[in-house]
Formats: structure tokens, sequence, C-alpha cells
């Protein structure tokens, strides 16, 4: 097992002052009795709304923070405790904390970390090589890394990150602020991390696409818990419940004669799109009515986004989570 986390809680303090000499206690419970577990070479996002808890899980699981309550192992270690043990075979890319040393080229940081984590000078040498072609640093390495684009920075960052050869990587949101070009290699990169070189990965995301293209599972925090743990591909069968039908008609449609379950959701001119709910309707039938009334042009048939999915996902999830609060409110 590389992870297991047994019924974690992590709970913030934060005073209020009110008044003079008044200071008022608040709790904020940021990840409630979560459990879950990690085979090594599995590649999981973390996913909920803003404030669900995925930075604060994945701080926890580099050993950043302790729990409240509950624990965790990493490789078999506790992280908080063995902290700098670990250090030498996880690592983290976490948006606000640069490795990088800001008025420093990259490659004084890659000098460094190699002194950090004792690699052998030819085997730092041939890591930095591999590092530099793999993530195309050459043009930028000796600017101090203030001078550099949001996208190179990130790319030096998870070079930096991948120095020590680390069998777990941690990621916060690694593609935010990208443009679409670094987006892709970082996203490539990843994949081909953990699908060849095995490394298991862990990362926080808001973009569906970078869940999609680098995770087999997902897990989904609402409000601290968790609300879905599953593959990927699984999720997107059982939550599958809909189909999006574009048609290009030729002209303008007079008749579209739609069955109860489909409805319009976008139109374009003469490009219109449907959502046909699958409980209730069938999706050949809809189109041939379409097709029987009306000259079309063009007709493709798709699965919903995944936002879609997630969405409401997070809507029933925070629906669930609302309701047990009301009914612990009402037992209590
Ligand atoms: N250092 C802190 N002190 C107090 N409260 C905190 C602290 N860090 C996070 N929180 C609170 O804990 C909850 C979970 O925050 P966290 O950053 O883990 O969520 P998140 O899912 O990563 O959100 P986002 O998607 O916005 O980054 C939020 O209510 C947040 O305000």
């Amino acid at each position: 097992m590389c992870k297991e986390v047994n019924h974690v809680s992590k709970h913030y303090t934060l005073w209020k002052i009110k008044g003079w000499t008044r200071r008022e206690r608040q709790v904020i419970e940021a990840v409630k009795d979560v459990s879950f577990k990690v085979e090594p070479g599995r590649a999981l996002a973390l996913i909920g709304p803003n404030g669900a808890g995925k930075s604060t899980m994945i701080k926890l699981l580099c050993g950043i923070l302790s729990p409240t309550q509950g624990s965790i192992k990493v490789l078999g270690m506790d992280p908080f405790k063995d902290r700098s043990r670990l250090a030498y075979r996880i690592s983290s890319v976490l948006g606000q904390r640069s490795q990088l040393w800001y008025h420093l080229p990259p490659i004084d940081t890659y000098h460094l970390l190699g002194r950090i984590y004792d690699i052998d000078r030819s085997e730092l040498k041939e890591r930095m090589k591999e590092l530099i072609d793999l993530f195309d640093l050459s043009t930028f390495l000796y600017q101090p890394v203030r001078k550099l684009s949001l996208g190179q920075r990130m790319r030096c960052e998870i070079a930096a990150a991948l120095i020590h050869k680390p069998e777990i990587l941690f990621l916060d949101e690694p593609t935010i602020g990208l443009d679409v070009v670094a987006r892709s290699m970082v996203i490539d990169i990843l994949k081909d991390l953990n699908q060849r070189k095995n490394v298991t990965i862990i990362l926080t995301s808001h973009d569906t696409d970078d869940i999609e293209r680098i995770c087999e599972d997902v897990i989904v925090l609402n409000e601290g818990r968790i609300v879905l743990e599953s593959k990927i591909r699984e999720m997107r069968k059982s939550f599958f419940h809909s189909k999006i039908v574009e048609i290009e008609f030729a002209e303008q449609p007079s008749d579209w004669n739609l069955l109860p379950g489909a409805r319009v959701i976008d139109q374009n001119g003469p490009v219109v799109r449907l959502e046909v709910d699958l409980k209730t309707c069938d999706v050949n039938e809809v189109v041939s009515r379409i097709v029987a009334h009306n000259t079309v042009r063009n007709i493709t048939i798709q699965d919903p986004p995944l936002e879609s999915i997630i969405q409401h996902i997070y809507l029933s999830g925070y629906l669930a989570g609302r309701e047990a609060e009301q009914n612990a409110q009402i037992d209590g």
C-alpha cells in the first residue's frame, strides 16, 4: 500500500477579536473523517468545489500538517512525524510554496537540491540533463526565476520536484494559469511519469481535462467529506444518463417534434444542441423524428462533458451534506 488514510479529520482554529479584551474561538473543520487507500503507481485526482478540503488533504499527505484525528501512512511512514525521512521518497508541487530560489536561476536550485538529497555529482549531472531535455528548459535555465513566465516557472518547478526520483508526486493545481502549449506539455509529462516511470501521482485540479488526461481514479470532496470515490471511467458510466445531440439543419428548423425527455440546450443559427434524457426517451427515436420532418446536414451524438457530471456530483454531495447536518441538529 502506497498510502492509507484512516478516519482523518483536520480542524483549523481561528481566533476572532471581539472588542478590546475578548477573543472568540472558531473551529473550521476542513477535513472530516476521511478514509481512503492508494495503491502504488496509481494517479488519483482530488476534486471538489472551493473550500472542499483538497489542499488541506494534500498538505496532510505531504506531512506539512498533522491530522487533528485519525492516522495517515505514506510508504509505511507517518508523513508528519517522519517528514524528513519521507522527503527522500516523495515530492510536491504546491502552488504557493516554490522550491525555486526567486532571485537565482533554476540551475542553482537544482545544484542545491542535489546537495540536499545527497545525489552523487555525476548522477545529478545526468539527472539534470534528462529533466532539462524533458521539460525543454535550456533557453531559460540561467535566468533568475523572477524573470521567468508562469509556464516556464511551472516547468522548472516540476523538474525540481523530480530531481531525486520521488516515488510519489503531489501536485496542487499544476496547470493553473498556463497557456495551452505549456499546459499540454505538463499534462503529457505527468502522464508519462505515471505510466512509464510508475510514479504515483496525487493531484488537485479544477480542470476536468487535466483530471481525465492524467488520472484514472478520483475522489470527490465536498465540505471536507468524501462524497464519491471511483474510477473516472466508472464515474462516467454511472452518471451518464443523457446524451448530447448536435444537429446542423440545412435551413432554420420548422418542426422539431421533440419527444418528452429531449430539450434544447443551445441554438446558434441552424445548429441546435439537444440534451436527451436516456431514462425517459430513446436517442435514436429523437433523431429519426427530427430527420423525418427536416432537412439535416449533420448530426453528432456525444456524451455530456465530464464537467457536467462533476457539477451534478457536487450539487448532490452538497445537498446530502446539508441534509445530514440538518438531521444532526434535529437529533441533537
Ligand atoms: N490555514 C488555515 N487556517 C484556517 N482555515 C483554513 C486554513 N487553510 C484552509 N482553511 C479553511 O479550510 C477549508 C478547506 O480549505 P482548503 O484550502 O483545503 O480547500 P480547497 O478544496 O483546497 O479549496 P480551493 O479549491 O479554493 O483551493 C476552507 O474553509 C478554508 O477556508
